[in-house]
């Protein structure tokens, strides 16, 4: 059985990680070009100064994705190259190189998919409080009316924010992202309100453009499984999902936020300042979503945590989402099961946990549209006599996109998948040592590009729409 003749098969990337070109065309600093210079924050200390340089070799690698059949190609812009210190003045070069990789791919007849916030922010607005600033949230709803206006003619495919959880839970609770804050929840929902509330406020805008096209929100999805029956494990896990999952789906697609969440933000002190008009701005737009990307890898298994701790310490290592962490309010901690398989950086190999979680999305969200916006095995790939033999990646991938076929004939609305990632490229904890392209990289002989071994696989796929999987 194929999957359906309109269903994406994609693979994605993020500005920061694979441009390069840090300080080309006018873009401005962005918080990352920073950021990743501090000592210890980053893997050995790397960074996307040069990243694997698609912004010179995008032709290139638009090319290969072609010659494997690609679909769909997700990528993000950078908001600095657009707006160098983030809510001022447009640069046109800026314009003119994301043009320029649209028109690339629709040349090969690959569908755009555009991400506009994967995490790096205009430094400006960074130092001016980043996202728990009303003003950034109005930065982004003018920069993403400038993209609209400038690239909506040819792109139909447009996702606001990727993984708010990561950046304003890296940013504020555990430090290991910028602006390198630790245990700060209130500044953490503060953030997390105001990306919601951009969010809105620029769907409001881009369905007033009437461009036809098509808008959502990609969040990381983590579903929390109780590792036992025991009722305070069940709960711990019904706490996790809350706080991990439905804070961030709600205020999407219901325009409300949890009552569960909000009642604990009350107790604690951590509630944001929001007003009416915000609030409002939330459930007046939730019924404008097109659809929700979902950003799997692994789901969580979670039990009570009864180790009270007066300060929990972060650091990369912590940050990296290995299980054995107590949550950020130390409510849960996450468990590596002894009769579960796990990747070299210590994450769930879950296909059944994903099915599961789905169904879990389907019950509270109804039949809301979803794309896959990423999956996909970070790994060291074998090399044996100059092929990379990347077995497990294929894998892996494998395993996903039969559980999603499935998904789909169980009545799940899911309508394409994108690998993570399309070439390998720049992980922003583990440097260029964790690889998750179908495009290697060669950083030891200037940046040369080989396909893997999963490249021809994922050609076959595509050819075959499925069929043999
Ligand atoms: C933490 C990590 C990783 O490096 O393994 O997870 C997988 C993938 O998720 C993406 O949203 C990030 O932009 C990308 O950098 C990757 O980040």
């Amino acid at each position: 059985m194929k999957f359906p003749h309109d269903f994406l098969f994609g693979a994605a990337s993020a500005s920061y990680q694979v441009e390069g070109a840090a300080n080309k065309d006018g873009k401005g600093p962005t918080n990352w070009d920073v950021f990743s210079k501090i000592p210890g924050k980053t893997f050995e200390g790397t960074n996307g100064d040069i990243a694997v340089d698609h912004y010179h070799r995008y032709k290139e690698d638009i090319r290969l994705m072609a010659e494997m059949g690609l679909e769909s190609y997700r990528f993000s812009v950078s908001w600095a190259r657009i707006l160098p210190d983030g809510d001022g003045e447009v640069n046109e070069k800026g314009l003119a190189f994301y043009n320029s990789l649209i028109d690339e791919c629709l040349k090969y007849g690959i569908v755009p998919f555009v991400t506009l916030y994967h995490w790096d922010l205009p430094l400006a607005l960074e130092e001016d409080g980043g996202w728990t600033n009303k003003r950034t949230a109005e930065a982004f709803v003018k920069y993403s009316e400038i993209c609209f206006r400038s690239f909506g003619d040819r792109v139909k495919h447009w996702i606001t924010f990727n993984e708010t959880v990561m950046f304003c839970g890296l940013g504020y609770l555990k430090g290991a992202h910028p602006p390198g804050i630790q245990n700060d929840e209130k500044k953490y929902f503060q953030a997390t309100h105001y990306v919601f509330y951009a969010h809105a406020k620029a769907i409001e805008i881009y369905k007033g453009l009437k461009q036809y096209g098509e808008i959502g929100i990609t969040h990381v999805f983590l579903p929390a499984y109780s590792v036992n029956d025991r009722e305070e494990n069940l709960r711990a896990a019904q706490h996790a999902n809350e706080f991990e999952t439905f804070w961030y789906y709600d205020p999407i697609l219901k325009g409300e936020y949890p009552r569960y969440v909000l009642d604990v933000l009350e107790e604690k002190g951590w509630t944001p300042e929001w007003t009416e008009e915000e609030l409002d701005t939330l459930r007046r737009n939730a019924g404008l979503n097109d659809f929700i990307g979902l950003n799997y890898y692994q789901p969580i298994r979670v039990e009570k945590n009864h180790e009270t701790a007066a300060v929990i310490e972060h650091s990369r290592e912590t940050s990296t989402l290995a299980p054995g962490s107590p949550s950020f309010d130390g409510y849960y901690r996450t468990v590596k099961m002894a009769d579960k398989t796990y990747t070299k950086w210590g994450w769930e190999i879950s296909p059944e946990g994903f099915l599961d979680g789905l169904h879990m999305l389907k019950a509270r969200y109804g039949d809301v549209k979803m794309y896959v916006t990423e999956n996909g095995l970070g790994d060291e790939d074998p090399i044996i006599d100059g092929e990379i033999v990347d077995v497990p990646r294929i894998k892996y991938i494998e395993e996903h996109l039969k559980v999603i076929k499935k998904a789909i004939h169980q009545g799940i609305n899911l309508k394409g998948y994108y690998a993570w990632s399309a070439i390998d490229l720049l992980s922003w904890l583990n440097g260029y040592k964790k690889q998750y392209g179908f495009i290697y990289v060669d950083h030891k002989d200037g940046l040369n590009r080989k396909k893997k071994l999963s490249f021809h696989w994922y050609k076959h796929v595509i050819e075959t729409r499925g069929e043999e999987l």
